[in-house]
């Protein structure tokens, strides 16, 4: 098998080895300064060797360099002339996300390297396609009704299942991974929320459901095709049936098969009980008279990715941020005191300051660190950045929120309170909002995240539930910092291994 994949990338490998050598003896074309910190670029394998070098942490990469450049934008050279622009320039962001939208769609790129996983769901549509599906899940999404169904969908989940595993974790004094543990968490949840079926993966035997094993690693596969040397490349192994995509076929008629018996129990149920009973967003969907049953799945399939991954992303950094910042978890617990019956969610809106600090803890580590769009024709950025027709443009969170221009000098500073405004009177905290296209966290524009509230309410909810009663106290070997990693959305690099305390007195 491996000499199989060997032989299908010999005449990749073979040019590359020989520009390779010519780019070492010197022969190295344009876009190289050591002052600029922009990636060395050789004929044909243009930056791959930084590529390379940087492939486990280019989150991290990628924004050095935007810092370093004037504009906020620099073009990669990718291997056999492949150009991508990269940007942390909100007014490139607006222009690609608003002014500009029909010019920069998702592409062919994007869906032709998710659609496997994602089929024609709404992440990767265009178009009507994509237009009737927004439409359909954004009348689903903007209901009270569905505010409340997941209200009460996360208090169950916190106070059955949450609550009693930290705090078991507290009497035995044991080491728990809390990030996975906040994926079971956002897991169950979005899995009740969004088709009224619950999995029961935050259990205490922590169960490994074939499911939820596929879909990692479909992730993983789906993600690792975005830095493969040439597209072909992959795609001769899906022909062939090989190695990594031989493995991604299998997770993902393993996730089709998943979602496929959730709608179709989800109709049979209707059909028998023909009411909105459980007020999930699949009987919403199937209810306003949508059944194309693939295109229905596709949407299931969106729906586990955009919500189960993002929220627990964040809460994940969140707590560990708050873990060495005690005067944000004092301001926290004060407003948790201030708003006794939280999470209810007339409550925790009222919860600026955490609110607040969720917002930072993202700008730090946003839980989709990148995202792109294909110019459908020839264009200029703002900032003067020619962009060809076919060319992906990527604005990246994670690189904006280290920016100076934009957060100033201290940005690396964990501070809740560059998003506050205090009443000198009351001493009452209001929220500022920073513009979409500074922090675009949730993307911005038409197809800004449809589950941006719900994620706050949830988020709020876990907040105010878990530090009411816990601590929450990082088990890292001394001086270990945790790395920030990135397939689709992010992830803490070997999880987040934690202690749970009571606290003496409970709020
Ligand atoms: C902290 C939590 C979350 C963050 C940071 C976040 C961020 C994002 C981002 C960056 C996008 C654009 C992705 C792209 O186009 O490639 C997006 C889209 C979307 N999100 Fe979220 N999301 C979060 C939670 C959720 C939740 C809980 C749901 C509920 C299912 C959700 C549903 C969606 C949907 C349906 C879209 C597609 C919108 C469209 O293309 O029109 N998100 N989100």
């Amino acid at each position: 098998m491996i000499q199989l994949e060997l032989l299908i990338s010999l005449p990749f490998i073979l040019p590359l080895f020989f520009f390779l050598i010519s780019g070492f003896l010197g022969k190295k074309s344009s876009s190289s300064s050591s002052a600029t910190k922009l990636p060395m670029s050789y004929p044909l394998i243009g930056s791959y060797i930084a590529l390379s070098k940087n492939r486990n942490r280019w989150p991290e990469w990628i924004a050095e360099i935007l810092r370093h450049s004037p504009s906020g934008t620099f073009v990669l050279h990718r291997p056999f002339g492949v150009r991508q622009v990269l940007t942390a320039n909100p007014s490139n962001v607006q222009h690609i996300l608003k002014t500009q939208f029909y010019r920069y769609p998702k592409g062919h790129f994007f869906r032709s390297t998710l659609s496997d996983l994602l089929g024609d769901g709404i992440f990767t549509a265009d178009g009507d396609s994509w237009k009737s599906q927004r439409q359909i899940s954004s009348h689903a999404f903007n209901t009270k009704s569905l505010h409340n169904f997941v209200e009460t969908v996360v208090d169950t989940e916190l106070t059955k299942r949450l609550i009693p595993i930290l705090s078991a974790a507290a009497a035995d004094k044991s080491v728990i991974n809390l990030q996975d543990i906040l994926q079971r968490f956002a897991f169950d949840n979005i899995c009740k929320i969004a088709f009224g079926f619950d999995p029961e993966y935050l259990s205490p035997s922590f169960p490994s459901p074939e499911f939820t094993t596929a879909f990692d690693s479909a992730i993983r596969l789906s993600s690792e095709r975005f830095g493969s040397i040439n597209p072909a490349l992959w795609k001769l192994k899906r022909a062939f049936g090989i190695g990594s995509e031989k493995q991604l076929q299998l997770a993902v008629s393993q996730i089709r098969g998943f979602a496929q018996r959730i709608v179709r129990e989800k109709k049979r149920e209707l059909d028998e009980k023909s009411s909105l009973e459980n007020g999930d967003l699949l009987s919403r969907i199937l209810n306003s008279g949508h059944v194309d049953e693939n295109l229905v799945t596709d949407l299931v399939i969106s729906f586990i990715l955009a919500g189960r991954d993002t929220t627990s992303a964040a809460l994940t950094w969140f707590f560990w941020l708050i873990s060495s910042h005690s005067h944000v978890e004092e301001e926290i617990l004060r407003e948790i005191t201030e708003n006794p019956v939280a999470p209810i969610y007339t409550e925790v809106k009222n919860m600026v300051y955490t609110h607040a600090s969720l917002c930072e803890s993202m700008r730090l580590y946003p839980p989709v660190p990148g995202d792109s769009k294909e110019a459908a024709e020839d264009d200029i950025l703002p900032d003067g950045t020619v962009v060809k027709k076919g060319v992906r443009v990527t604005y990246l969170p994670y690189a904006m929120g280290r920016m100076e221009a934009l957060w100033g000098s201290n940005w690396p500073d964990f501070r809740p309170e560059r998003w506050l405004e205090k009443d000198e009177v009351t001493g009452k905290w209001s929220f500022v909002a920073r513009d979409q296209y500074t922090y675009p966290v949730f993307q911005a524009g038409p197809r800004i995240c449809l589950g941006k509230d719900m994620a706050f309410l949830q988020m709020k909810q876990v907040v105010a539930g878990v530090l009411r009663r816990f601590r929450v106290v990082p088990a890292m070997e001394e001086g270990c910092e945790p790395v920030y990693v990135s397939y689709l959305t992010s992830k803490m690099k070997g999880g987040f291994p934690v202690r749970i305390e009571e606290r003496n007195t409970k709020l």
